[in-house]
């Protein structure tokens, strides 16, 4: 769970908890029925998201259930009220005001605390009382219904009277039993009372039937308060199911171990302390606002907890970013890395003095050339040089110029040659030169023009011409031979050319 949907999770427990427990009665079968699948929901473990897709189809239930309640509450009100007018109205009676005023502030305070309907009820019988014991003149000894609302003298007034006052506060009584939203098995109740409200003329039966009425407020109050009470214990099991959830889905995040089992232990605290104080607790405005209480400190641990995860994801984010840029710069490293490579690989296959690929390129180079024309069977001649009697050039000239002549030498045989034969520097003054799809009389033939393009040529050494020439030992490689036999065996021929008296070629199959 995201720690947005864990905040709205418990905005939308909030709002839940706060118009749910202020009608818990459970006598709207529709919100009964969402009320129960909601804790089916819960009862099967379901996760967070599901619980609060239940707790979303109830709201709009919830708000009308509200929206009964604080209409039952404001009915309960303007009865006390008449009566208390009803008190006032009667002529020759004098209601003490000091009682009344604090009657009315009680209602003031309490008339939306279903609770308190009972006492303030039972706040109008007393105050009732009391303004009969204020009268200085009781007209008679029946009931004090009677002698309070039937003080006047004759009879027929007396009696037209009553039966007002009995159709007004059979009206207001009557009004407020339909809307106490009682359990089924109190409908013969109810309807009793009713009966006896509206068919009955008698004020003296008032008093009983009054008491009836607050009976059955206190039961209807009674059944709130054990379905507020079950409702709640329902809401813990979800802030636990909640709980259970958030470890869940933060089990596996190893870095946020510490501040989870830090939630854990609060959360779980927070959970069990609600669960004893709902027990303990004995009305519904307590219940109401430690349920609120609880939900608050929940929530103010989450936001604790989210703000760490804020924390923790900033650093995290940081590393990351750095992490990144290190990449990137070891990337960069590597790209420039692997050309200083190829550089140096190119460097260490060249020679630096005439930049031929020398010995080492040569032998990279030969055994897939030799295998692959071994087994495309096309031919492939090898031809080992090497200018005659170089020492002398550098005894007579210096090294420097011993030098010129070995850049130059190759430079020679590159223009006697195709395009796909390759020169080596093999080492001191010896070329190798791969020639392939070459028979031996082409290799032979190209070796040939080798020598002469390098003895005609016109060199220079320090103002004076001079002849160079270079020895040729030509062979043909073989289906089954290696590179190193075809080496030997051209190598061989060269020195029979250098034997045979130098500038010359010698070839062999
Ligand atoms: N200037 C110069 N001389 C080199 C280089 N490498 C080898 N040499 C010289 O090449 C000469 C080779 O001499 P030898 O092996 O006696 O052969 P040669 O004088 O060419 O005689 P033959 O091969 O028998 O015709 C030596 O004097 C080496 O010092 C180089 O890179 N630069």
């Amino acid at each position: 769970m995201t720690e947005s949907s864990s905040e709205k999770l418990i905005e939308v427990l909030r709002k839940a908890v706060s118009r749910t427990s202020l009608l818990a009665e459970g006598n709207d079968p529709k919100l009964d029925s969402v009320v129960r699948h909601i804790r089916q929901v819960i009862n099967k473990g379901a996760d967070a998201q599901q619980i609060q897709d239940a707790l979303n189809n109830a709201e709009p239930l919830l708000i009308q259930s509200d929206e009964a309640q604080m209409g039952r509450a404001k009915l309960i009100r303007s009865v006390l009220q008449e009566l208390i007018d009803l008190l006032e109205k009667q002529p020759g009676y004098r209601v003490p005001q000091s009682e009344r005023k604090q009657l009315e502030g009680q209602i003031r305070l309490h008339w939306q605390s279903s609770s308190q309907w009972p006492q303030l009820l039972k706040g109008f019988l007393t105050l009732a009382e009391s303004t009969l014991e204020n009268t200085a003149e009781p007209r008679s000894s029946s009931s004090f219904f009677k002698r309070l609302f039937n003080r006047r003298s004759s009879p027929s007034d007396s009696q037209k009277n009553d039966q007002e006052i009995m159709l007004q506060i059979s009206h207001t009584l009557a009004g407020l039993l339909n809307n106490l939203s009682l359990p089924s098995h109190h409908d013969d109740d109810i309807a009793d009372l009713r009966k006896a409200l509206l068919g009955n003329k008698n004020l003296q039966e008032l008093p009983g039937i009054l008491d009836e009425v607050i009976n059955l407020v206190m039961v209807a109050i009674g059944k709130s308060q054990e379905n507020l009470t079950n409702y709640l214990n329902q809401l813990n099991k979800q802030l636990a199911s909640i709980n259970d959830s958030i470890s869940t889905s933060y089990h596996s995040q190893k870095t946020l171990s510490e501040s989870r089992h830090g939630l854990n232990t609060q959360l779980q605290r927070q959970v069990k302390d609600t669960s004893q104080a709902v027990k303990s607790a004995s009305d519904l405005d307590s219940l109401k606002s430690l349920i609120n209480d609880r939900l608050s400190s929940i929530s103010s641990t989450m936001t604790d907890y989210q703000s760490q995860m804020h924390q923790q994801e900033k650093h995290a984010t940081q590393s990351i970013t750095l992490l990144k840029n290190k990449v990137t710069r070891m990337e960069k490293d590597t790209v420039s890395l692997r050309s200083l490579l190829q550089e140096k690989l190119a460097q260490a296959m060249t020679d630096s003095l005439t930049d031929l690929p020398n010995r080492t390129a040569y032998q990279d180079a030969i055994l897939p050339l030799c295998q692959v024309m071994q087994k495309t069977q096309k031919p492939l001649c090898l031809a080992v040089c090497d200018i005659d009697h170089f020492k002398n050039v550098n005894d007579t000239w210096g090294h420097l110029a011993g030098d010129k002549v070995l850049r130059l030498v190759p430079k020679q045989m590159r223009d006697a040659l195709k395009d796909e034969d390759l020169i080596f520097r093999y080492g001191g003054e010896e070329f190798v030169i791969v020639l392939p799809n070459t028979t031996l009389e082409q290799a032979m033939e190209r070796a040939e023009a080798i020598r002469l393009a390098v003895v005609k040529a016109p060199f220079n050494v320090q103002g004076e011409p001079v002849t160079i020439s270079i020895s040729i030992g030509v062979a043909e490689l073989q289906p089954k031979e290696s590179p190193n036999d075809l080496f030997g065996r051209a190598d061989k021929l060269l020195y029979s050319a250098k034997e045979a008296g130098r500038n010359q070629v010698m070839a062999s199959k």
